[in-house]
């Protein structure tokens, strides 16, 4: 079987996904909308056609004096008729765009989030078949850009073949000779172009990537600029900035000098093109005799479109380029989730085997679990099942691969970095996990509260007013003037402590059965990280903590500490 390129296998998985794998309703929905787009396509080519035919008849008689007013008046019209075709045309055409644009973004986003969380810790394999991502993709920005792409020119290539189709006729009518040599003409520019661009498709993606490194490097200054000032960084930022913009400026320039370059030859070989109708009407026709004017206007219009048409992938090499660049950023995120699915060996997350989401019964174990960073193990052959009740604190040097333990755990180092079972209750609503950087919603403070799960049963708003309150939190209420809807960056306006203790609020607002918590107090005092455990400890069954200090073992009645060496570690009782 005939193996495709990378590139073109890139697009028809793309495709796949949705004119063939999406859910029927989609597909009879796109089915229907291509058709009409089709069939106006279909019809604006033979309306082409027909006009053109018109505007000969039209010529002749004037050129002979003998053009009514009438039929003037019947060509105009035609053409007022026929001008709705076009926006008809591209309105259909958007109503397909937007839906097959919805769907697919929809499919990248679940991926999206997933390849930042797993790919990011230890590289991803398809990055040899796919090419290096840039730091700043925007999947939303990507996929619109492969429809639209995708979109104007598979119709455009339809459009040729119909035009071909229609307009071919014609100009064998009028002249083989000339068939012939628009056939050979297009041959040899495509040839040309391909060979002028061929630098074309890995341009594009090196500006891609130079684009979306500047974008990162703007994006973590905002994010930081705090920070930054306080080092008094902002020179050094500046010149990272500039860098970065010096590379997306060189490599466009790069990329639209040879796109010039082809541009440049495509116009000076439709002119000299052009003059082929005339020389070869004249050349064929009898010594002496006259070319007719309207027959040599129309062979030259049908010229123009038959050259054009066969020229389809050379006229749009810059656009064929780009789709090809797009398509293998958005495959790799395709293949990512095919190779997590698919790979054997690694970590694997499975739910607990007995009936678990009981008090008394274990909700997480570890079987052989083994993890690495790079070439260095971090835990060797871990297993255990956590406490029924109660809590496990997890300690260890810094570097030591408590966070990684906890990624392992979540799921999100599924099929690398490590090998080994993780079984978990992993029952919806029933786990939840404040990772070490609290994460703040966009929104309003109850939705800040509610994040992930939605409250749990007979939690109202007096209860959350008394949740913030016990979590020293009462004043963002007052300051709201006793309102839990007003929208805010809360991100900005918490300090570091105050987030911890919200996402801590958020277990008394959900009340999950158990909670797995990475160093949620670090930023509190020990009075603040005493009422957080107590309001944990009275929540949830059991939970799992990892933390650094000596204080948090009295929230704990076990202890597994990860000794740094050789992947060892040992599993105590806490008194
Ligand atoms: N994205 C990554 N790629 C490669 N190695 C990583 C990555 N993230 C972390 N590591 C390495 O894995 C090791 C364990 O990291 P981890 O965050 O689990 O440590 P930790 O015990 O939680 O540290 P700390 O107490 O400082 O938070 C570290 O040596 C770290 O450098």
């Amino acid at each position: 079987m005939m193996e495709l390129s990378k590139p073109a296998r890139a697009t028809c998985t793309l495709l796949r996904l949705f004119w063939w794998e999406s859910d029927r309703s989609v597909r009879a929905e796109a089915v229907l909308r291509l058709a009409a787009v089709v069939s106006v396509l279909l019809f604006r080519g033979k309306a082409g056609v027909w006009l053109s035919t018109i505007r000969r008849q039209q010529t002749q008689e004037l050129l002979r004096r003998e053009a009514s007013s009438r039929s003037v008046l019947r060509y105009l019209g035609a053409l007022v008729l026929l001008s709705p075709v076009s926006k008809i045309y591209w309105r259909l055409l958007r109503g397909l765009r937007l839906q097959w644009e919805r769907h697919l973004t929809q499919h990248f986003l679940v991926r999206f989030l997933d390849a930042q969380c797993l790919g990011q810790r230890f590289g991803r394999p398809e990055q040899e078949e796919c090419g290096s991502r840039h730091p700043d993709q925007r999947i939303a920005a990507d996929v619109g850009k492969f429809v639209q792409l995708a979109t104007s020119l598979s119709l455009d290539s339809l459009q040729a073949g119909i035009d071909l189709y229609f307009y071919s006729a014609l100009l064998r009518g009028i002249s083989p000779a000339l068939s012939k040599t628009a056939l050979l003409a297009a041959a040899a520019g495509t040839l040309v172009v391909r060979f002028l661009g061929r630098n074309l498709p890995a341009l594009y993606g090196a500006e891609r990537f130079a684009d979306g490194n500047f974008t990162y490097v703007l994006t973590r200054m905002r994010e930081n600029a705090e920070s930054i000032a306080f080092y008094g960084g902002q020179q050094h930022e500046v010149k990272l900035a500039s860098d970065a913009l010096d590379l997306r400026q060189n490599t466009e320039w790069v990329r639209l000098a040879e796109k010039d370059v082809v541009q440049h030859f495509s116009d000076q070989y439709r002119q000299i093109l052009s003059l082929s109708p005339a020389l070869l009407l004249v050349q064929s026709s009898a010594a002496g005799a006259s070319v007719d004017a309207a027959v040599l206007a129309q062979a030259s219009e049908a010229f123009d479109i038959v050259t054009r048409r066969l020229m389809i992938l050379s006229e749009n090499w810059s656009d064929f380029s780009r789709l090809n660049t797009v398509a293998l950023e958005l495959y790799a995120y395709h293949l990512e989730q095919s190779n997590l699915d698919s790979s054997e060996g690694g970590i694997c997350l499975s739910p607990l085997q007995a009936d678990y989401g009981h008090v008394g019964q274990t909700w997480l174990s570890l079987e052989d679990l083994s993890l690495w960073a790079g070439d260095r193990i971090l835990v060797s052959s871990l297993s255990f099942a956590a406490p029924s009740k109660g809590g496990l604190l997890i300690t260890g040097q810094s570097g030591s691969g408590k966070t990684t333990l906890l990624r392992a755990i979540a799921g999100l180092l599924r099929g690398q970095g490590g090998s080994g079972h993780v079984r978990r209750d992993m029952a919806p609503g029933h786990v939840l996990f404040l990772s070490q950087r609290p994460y703040m919603t966009l929104g309003t403070l109850r939705e800040q509260l509610s994040y992930p799960f939605g409250f749990a049963a007979g939690v109202d708003d007096a209860a959350l007013c008394g949740i913030l309150k016990r979590l020293g939190l009462d004043h963002i209420v007052l300051q709201s003037k006793g309102s839990l809807d007003v929208v805010s960056r809360w991100d900005e306006i918490l300090s570091l402590g105050e987030q911890q203790r919200l996402s801590v609020a958020r277990i008394l607002a959900q009340r999950p059965m158990y909670a797995v918590l990475d160093e949620i107090t670090s930023a509190n005092d020990p009075q603040h990280e005493a009422n957080m455990y107590s309001c944990i400890a009275l929540t949830c069954s059991a939970f799992l903590s990892v933390g650094h200090r000596a204080s948090l073992e009295a929230f704990h009645s076990r202890r597994l500490r990860l000794l740094g060496t050789d992947g060892r570690w040992e599993l105590e009782a806490l008194s």
